[in-house]
């Protein structure tokens, strides 16, 4: 299995910086640790006499679930592989998201929450994902077995449960949570009510583990939480402002996942008695802006609840979905105005490369495309799946032309204004371009023009259509993402799995994972091009065409190059196990 220098890069990433505790230090046998080691090692999950003691929302269930099912996962066992002792630990995981594929899904938020999840459970561990539900989903039945309902922040919710994949998907019920329009927003704004609907999420998620039993016993309180985006950010401060205070999780711990620093959840000074936190805890997310980082309309002469910053302020460890990004966030540049509360914290914050769902996408067993594939055929499989795209979206049916491809919001963050930029070059050269996206109202206005202007070579599809994006991968041979920062970015990860070469800007986690091509050294896996400008862009991607045209077996090598990098999701799985340790082993963050 040959892997880029840059994933190979990555796995020493996670202890970047915690150098006085390496990985190696999580499996250490607890007879050869020193006396404070053993102190801050993780714990068997004993049942308490405590357990009797009120929750926030009432008489708790703790004294009833310590099931065998549940000891048995949260407890510390001690394997030996070989002739070496290891320590390894299951967790009780609880995901916090706003959006879970395929249930729910704007971005790639949805996807890592719908694959890291179930590559957890495949190695042992409990792991419960609690995501709204937007609707009455039309996929395999959800609403397995009676729905639950408790009182919650002042109203009631209900739970739903659905289980495949090793996993407990978790639906919160409430009638804030579906809408006529989209997830976020309809064509009228964001709702003015998200800063209520996922702070009920949090708080519904915070219960789910104590109340909801799941194959005859509840999680209980020893869990690791991951709260994803600043909509699961406040599960930290309730963890300490609300919950710990009370007796409860004390051994929990949570863990900020930041997927985009840009979405902070920034709101008015005045609604911060929307948390409902005791009175003292304002300061966890209160923030003030310098004017040239002032978010929006919410903030009051930058004072402003940034929800993000609670998260980032209160959480035992901080994880981004890249190490590229995990440095990026600490600079001016790339902290959306976070960088010093980040950088405060940087002992505790890692990059982990997202891996990629392979049930999914995968070119042999896509059921998207009209020919699967393999490394082993890659050149005639995707031949056949660019002719059936080219036929379906009535471009000439020509094998040779170099087919470029464009997935992705349009939007600042994606770069679409540098492809549109790039156009007039571009598509006076013999090829063709297909674009699927939406977002920004002029740049969908943009791909209409670009596709009006040139009929014959240019494809313009406004929308979301999963379909499709699967279609585009497998058909093309080169995938632009010209994004302006990219915490990890996953379609140039799709696209190297179906052999299609990635033309990136060299920003977060496209530089982490696109190997630059060297045709020296015959190594690389696409292009990456810096700074990021419409002549930078246009200069690589005539490297790019040129490869293409007139170097096929140099090509063709790097498509194989790209289809044979290890994308699941284990690799991941195991850095966000060893960083679960490193949270057990300290004592809360923030009491
Ligand atoms: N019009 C369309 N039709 C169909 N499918 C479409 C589509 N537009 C986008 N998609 C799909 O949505 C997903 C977007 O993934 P990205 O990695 O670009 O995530 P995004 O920027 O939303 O999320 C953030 O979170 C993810 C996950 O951590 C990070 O990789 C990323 O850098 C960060 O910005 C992909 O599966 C893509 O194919």
């Amino acid at each position: 299995m040959v892997q880029s220098r840059a994933f190979a890069k990555a796995g020493t990433h996670v202890g970047r910086h915690r150098q006085h505790r390496t990985v190696e230090a999580v499996f250490v046998p607890v007879s050869r640790l020193s006396f404070r080691q053993k102190q801050r090692a993780p714990k068997p999950f004993v049942p308490r006499a405590s357990d009797g003691i009120a929750t926030y929302f009432g008489e708790s269930k703790l004294a009833d679930r310590h099931s065998a099912a549940t000891e048995a996962s949260s407890a510390e066992t001690t394997h030996v592989h070989g002739d070496r002792d290891t320590i390894n630990a299951t967790y009780n995981i609880v995901f916090v998201t706003a959006e879970v594929a395929p249930w729910s899904k704007t971005g790639g938020l949805g996807d890592v929450c719908g694959s890291l999840p179930p590559a957890l459970a495949a190695r042992g561990h409990r792991v419960m994902v609690v995501a709204p539900r937007y609707a009455e989903y039309d996929v395999t039945p959800v609403d397995q077995g009676p729905k639950k309902s408790i009182a919650c922040h002042g109203t009631e919710i209900g739970f739903y449960l659905h289980q495949s994949k090793g996993v407990d998907w978790v639906f919160v019920d409430h009638p804030s949570y579906p809408r006529p329009g989209g997830i976020y927003a309809d064509q009228y704004g964001v709702y003015g009510d998200n800063q209520y609907r996922y702070t009920l999420l949090c708080l519904a998620a915070l219960e789910a583990p104590l109340q909801l039993e799941v194959n005859g016993s509840v999680y209980g309180d020893d869990c690791v939480f991951i709260a994803n985006d600043w909509h699961a950010a406040m599960v930290p401060v309730y963890l300490a402002a609300k919950y710990r205070p009370g007796g409860v999780y004390q051994d929990a711990r949570a863990i900020l996942a930041i997927h985009n620093l840009r979405h902070q959840g920034v709101f008015a000074p005045k609604t911060f008695v929307e948390y409902g936190l005791p009175a003292g805890w304002n300061g966890a997310v209160e923030w003030q802006y310098p004017p040239h980082q002032r978010q929006g309309a919410y903030e009051e002469e930058g004072r402003a609840v940034n929800t993000l910053k609670g998260g980032i302020s209160t959480a035992d460890r901080i994880v981004t979905v890249s190490p590229g990004y995990a440095w990026e966030i600490q600079t001016p540049e790339g902290g959306w105005g976070m960088e010093s509360m980040l950088t405060s914290r940087a002992y505790a914050l890692n990059g982990v490369l997202n891996g990629i769902d392979t049930q999914e996408w995968n070119p042999s067993t896509d059921k998207h495309i009209v020919k699967n594939y393999s490394i082993s055929n890659f050149s005639r499989g995707k031949a056949e799946n660019k002719a059936a795209l080219q036929k379906e979206l009535s471009l000439p049916e020509r094998p040779e032309v170099p087919l470029i491809g464009f997935i992705g919001r349009l939007d600042y963050q994606k770069g679409a204004d540098l492809v549109l930029g790039a156009v007039p070059w571009l598509l006076e050269q013999d090829v063709q371009l297909v674009c699927l996206g939406t977002g920004d109202v002029s740049l969908e206005s943009g791909m209409r023009w670009m596709e009006n202007t040139y009929p014959d070579r240019a494809r313009g599809w406004v929308g979301f259509n999963v379909p499709m994006s699967h279609k585009i991968t497998a058909a093309a041979d080169l995938l632009l993402m010209p994004s302006r920062f990219e915490p990890c970015g996953l379609n140039q990860l799709y696209a190297m799995a179906y052999g299609t070469a990635p033309v990136a800007h060299a920003t977060g986690g496209l530089r982490d994972t696109v190997l630059p091509f060297n045709p020296w050294e015959g190594t690389g896996t696409g292009w990456t091009f810096t700074p990021c400008t419409v002549e930078a862009f246009i200069s690589i991607l005539g490297n790019a065409l040129e490869t293409f045209r007139e170097h096929s077996d140099s090509f063709r090598a790097l498509q194989q190059r790209g289809m044979q990098i290890d994308f699941t999701w284990d690799k991941a799985a195991s850095e966000y196990e060893t960083i679960f340790g490193w949270a057990k082993m300290d004592a809360p963050y923030c009491k």
